[in-house]
């Protein structure tokens, strides 16, 4: 068991509760499965197929968008059987929240990982789409050989990017619910669930 350094004796009496099911830590109790763990591996497998299947000129540059990206780029990468490089790119905009905010950059795509390279973008999900299109747009100003964006899920709703820009492969679609697991946190936690969830 790891080394709990905060021990009864030095625990701060905060005078909260820690059992609250509305607590981020509890939400499993007020949560359903919407999408299997064995549907996630089926789709991931499918997903990595068809990377495969691409008849890429040079090696693959991939990139893993962060945080959300992380479970899906390492499910996928151990399947993929072409040669490739893996980097990341760090943009945000939901924080801990469950609406999207404006987008902030962290970790900017480097000249050298695209210019003349096969690019893959690669994210949990695709909601509104935000996300993806400024990464997509940001990339493809440092004149990539090819640029293909691949994700985890798409949800359904309305809401898409009006220029009809959209991922070239995507696993699964969800329904318009907020969702966690499979590198998707609920106020940042839960991304570690090889399901997808959504509360009841
Ligand atoms: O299509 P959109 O509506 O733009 O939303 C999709 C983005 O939202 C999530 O990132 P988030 O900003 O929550 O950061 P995270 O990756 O750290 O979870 C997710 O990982 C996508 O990158
Ligand atoms: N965790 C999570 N992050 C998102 N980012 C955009 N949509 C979602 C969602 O449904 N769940």
């Amino acid at each position: 068991m790891a080394k709990d350094n905060n021990t009864e004796s030095t625990q701060i009496d905060t005078g909260k509760d820690t059992h609250p099911t509305s607590y981020p830590e509890n939400i499993l109790e007020k949560a359903e499965i919407i999408v299997s763990e064995q549907m996630v591996d089926e789709a991931i497998n499918k997903l990595a197929q068809q990377i495969n299947a691409q008849d890429y000129s040079a090696p693959l540059h991939v990139f893993c968008i962060m945080n959300g990206g992380l479970y899906f780029a390492g499910q996928l990468l151990r399947l993929l059987t072409i040669p490739v490089s893996v980097s990341y790119i760090h943009a945000t905009r939901y924080g801990d929240k469950t609406q999207g905010q404006e987008l902030q950059w962290l970790v900017k795509p480097k000249a050298d990982e695209i210019h003349n390279h096969h690019v893959m973008l690669l994210d949990d999900i695709f909601d509104e789409g935000i996300t993806l299109e400024a990464i997509a747009k940001e990339c493809q100003a440092l004149k990539p050989r090819s640029l293909q964006c691949t994700v985890l899920v798409d949800k359904e709703h309305t809401r898409k990017p009006l220029s009809g820009f959209s991922p070239d492969f995507a696993g699964l679609t969800v329904p318009d619910r907020y969702i966690f697991g499979c590198g998707m946190d609920f106020k940042g936690l839960w991304r570690n669930l090889p399901a997808i969830y959504a509360l009841k």
